[in-house]
C-alpha cells in the first residue's frame, strides 16, 4: 500500500463498485483526565462534539490491498499498513474470514495530528465503507467494539453527534443537544503526538506535586452545567464551562498556542480551548457571522496556518455513495 493520488476520486472507481463514507472531526468540550492506569491509558470524562470538517473514505473492490490519499495535507499521513484506515479494513476482513483486498482512498480535510481525531475518522469510515462493500452486515454494537480496538476516539467517530466517553473514551453515552453551536478552528503548522501530550500532562502533575497515578488523581466526572448547556443550546453557558485538562500540556509543548488562544478571544470568540491533544485551537462563537469574522481575524493575526468556521453537532460516519 504505497501510492498517493491527487484526485478526489479513487482511480479506477466506478459508480457501482465504490462505497464512500463521510466522517466528521471532533472537538472535546470537556476533557477531564484522571490518573494514569496500569494499561497505559488515562480514565476520562470526555464530552465529544462532532463538527463539520470531514474526511471521505472510499472503498473499491481490488485484486490486492491499496491505499491512496488526496487533499492538501495528504502527504502527512502514512500510506503503509500503519494507516488506521488500513488497520480497520484488515480487522473487519479478519473478523469475517475475508481477504482485505480493497482499494481505500482517503480524501483528507481534517487536520493531521491536530487533536480532531482525523485518523480515527478514517478508521471508522473504512470500517463502515468495507462493511457495506463486502456486504458483511456487522451489527452496530460489533462495529463499535471493532472501533474501540482501533483507538479510543474511533467509536465516537462512527457515532457522531455529541456523547460522553468514559473509560479511556471508548464507552459512549449519546448526549442531547439543542440547536447548533458555531465554532472556528485555528489550525497550526505541524501536529502534536497524542501519547506525548498525555505524558506531558503526567509530567506537569508530578512537577506540581499532585501525582499522576490513578490513586492520586480523582476520578473525572462530566460537569452537570456543561451537559445542561448542551441540552439548552446555550452558547454562553457552554463557553463558561469548556474545559480541557490536556491544554496545559499542549501549551507546554507548543507555547505559541497561548498566543493563538488570546488572538481568538480578542477577535470576538466567547471562549477558546485547545482541541483534544492539540495543536488545533477551537473557538466557540455566537453565530455564523461572528465565526466568519473571527476566522479572518485569526488568519490575519499570523498565529495559525488556517482558520475554519464550522458548526456542531455533525452526524457520525455516513454513507454518501451509493445513496
Ligand atoms: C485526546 C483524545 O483525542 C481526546 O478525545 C483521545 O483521548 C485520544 O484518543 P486516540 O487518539 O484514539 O488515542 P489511542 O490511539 O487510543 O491512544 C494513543 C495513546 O494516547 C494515550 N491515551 C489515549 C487515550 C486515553 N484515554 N489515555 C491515554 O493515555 C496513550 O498513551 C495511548 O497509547
Ligand atoms: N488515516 C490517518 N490519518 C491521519 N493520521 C494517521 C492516519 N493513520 C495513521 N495516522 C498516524 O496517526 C497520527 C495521529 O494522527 P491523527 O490525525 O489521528 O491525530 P489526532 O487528530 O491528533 O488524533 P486524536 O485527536 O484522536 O488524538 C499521525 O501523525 C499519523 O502518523
Amino acid at each position: 500500500m504505497t501510492q498517493s493520488a491527487q484526485s478526489s476520486q479513487p482511480p479506477g472507481s466506478t459508480a457501482t463498485s465504490t462505497v464512500t463514507v463521510r466522517v466528521p472531526a471532533k472537538v472535546n468540550v470537556q476533557l477531564s483526565v484522571g490518573g494514569l492506569r496500569a494499561d497505559g491509558f488515562h480514565g476520562l470524562a470526555n464530552v465529544f462534539l462532532a463538527v463539520g470538517l470531514y474526511d471521505s473514505i472510499s472503498a473499491t473492490r481490488a485484486e490486492a490491498p491499496l491505499l491512496t490519499a488526496s487533499g492538501p495535507d495528504a502527504a502527512q499521513i502514512p500510506l503503509d499498513d500503519s494507516n488506521l484506515a488500513v488497520r480497520a479494513a484488515r480487522l473487519l476482513a479478519r473478523r469475517h474470514g475475508l481477504a482485505p483486498d480493497v482499494h481505500l482512498h482517503i480524501a483528507k480535510d481534517v487536520p493531521v495530528a491536530g487533536g480532531m481525531a482525523g485518523g480515527s475518522a478514517d478508521a471508522a469510515g473504512a470500517l463502515l465503507a468495507c462493511d457495506t462493500l463486502w456486504e458483511t452486515r456487522t451489527p452496530r454494537e460489533e462495529l463499535l467494539e471493532l472501533c474501540a480496538e482501533l483507538g479510543s476516539d474511533v467509536p465516537f467517530s462512527l457515532l457522531g453527534g455529541a456523547a460522553l466517553g468514559r473509560g479511556r473514551g471508548e464507552i459512549l453515552t449519546p448526549l442531547e443537544v439543542t440547536g447548533t453551536f458555531h465554532w472556528v478552528f485555528a489550525i497550526a503548522d505541524g501536529g502534536l503526538s497524542t501519547p506525548e501530550v498525555y505524558r506531558e500532562c503526567d509530567r506537569l502533575r508530578e512537577a506540581a506535586g499532585t501525582g499522576s497515578g490513578a490513586a492520586s488523581v480523582p476520578d473525572p466526572e462530566p460537569a452537570p452545567e456543561l451537559l445542561a448547556a448542551l441540552r439548552a443550546g446555550d452558547a454562553d453557558a457552554l463557553a463558561a464551562t469548556l474545559r480541557n485538562d490536556l491544554q496545559p500540556a499542549a501549551v507546554s509543548l507548543r507555547p505559541a498556542l497561548a498566543e493563538t488562544l488570546e488572538a481568538g478571544v480578542a477577535a470576538g470568540a466567547l471562549a477558546g480551548l485547545v482541541s483534544g491533544s492539540g495543536p488545533t485551537c477551537a473557538f466557540l462563537m455566537n453565530d455564523a457571522d461572528s465565526a466568519a469574522r473571527t476566522a479572518q481575524a485569526l488568519l490575519a493575526s499570523g498565529t495559525c496556518r488556517a482558520a475554519r468556521p464550522t458548526t456542531g453537532p455533525a452526524p457520525g460516519a455516513t454513507l454518501v455513495r451509493p445513496l
